[in-house]
């Protein structure tokens, strides 16, 4: 059975990344969208970037950034993963993963099974769909839960991860009802907005590896 990956997404500190990648997080996210309370600028998520472990792998999270100003990030940041969480096309998506090695992830905002399939239009253009929460302040990072009986028994066609309002005490559940791949957590890792707990991180990474371990 293939590892479940987990996401830790919106660290602002070498110690958050140092906790997520001593938890087991497969994944850190780095987020460069300014009114986010987890904006990084440019240079600090590059100096972020430079302290993370090999045993993670770097994922920058953009919304809707123009084309010139993504190609100088990615240039800068050097991530393994491209996160596009705003209304990117699936056009764009394919223009970024035929121009680099990087894997290319789209965010979608899971609100019934129809926005689901047409999320299938990313298929060929980004290597993973991420099904978040709709709607919300921000279009993601809200801590929104989304209907996880949408994707109970959905036939996905594309790799895939859950994201959306997960924490140590949903997580579990969050990968029963859904079997997602990948589970991605930020603000319920947080004490407050912006601001990660390791112990938060880490009892959500011993949750998801505990519930692997058993197979769920
Ligand atoms: O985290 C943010 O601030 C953010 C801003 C803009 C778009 C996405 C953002 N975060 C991502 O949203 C999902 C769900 O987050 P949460 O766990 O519900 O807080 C996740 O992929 C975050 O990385």
């Amino acid at each position: 059975m293939p590892e479940t990956l987990i996401k830790i997404c919106g660290l602002t500190t070498p110690d958050a990344i140092d906790a997520a990648a001593d938890a087991g997080a497969t994944h850190i996210g780095l987020v460069h969208y300014k009114p986010s309370p987890r904006h990084l600028s440019i240079a600090d998520a590059a100096k972020l970037r430079a302290h993370a472990p090999d045993s993670v792998k770097v994922v920058l999270l953009t919304v809707d950034m123009d084309p010139k100003a993504t190609a100088e990030a990615l240039q800068e940041i050097q991530p393994d993963v491209l996160q596009l969480h705003g209304k990117e096309t699936a056009e764009w998506a394919s223009l970024i993963r035929s121009n680099s090695d990087l894997e290319v992830w789209k965010a979608v905002g899971a609100k019934d099974r129809a926005s689901l399939e047409q999320a299938e239009k990313y298929k060929g253009a980004a290597h993973r769909l991420l099904f978040d929460a709709a709607g919300g302040e921000m279009p993601g990072g809200n801590g929104l839960l989304l209907d996880w009986r949408l994707l109970m028994n959905y036939r996905h066609t594309m790799d895939w991860g859950l994201a959306g309002g997960l924490n140590a005490d949903n997580v579990v559940d969050a990968m029963r009802y859904t079997g997602a791949p990948l589970v991605d957590a930020s603000s319920g890792v947080e004490s407050a907005p912006g601001k990660k707990d390791p112990t938060k991180i880490k009892a959500f990474c011993k949750a998801a590896r505990g519930a692997m371990a058993a197979g769920v």
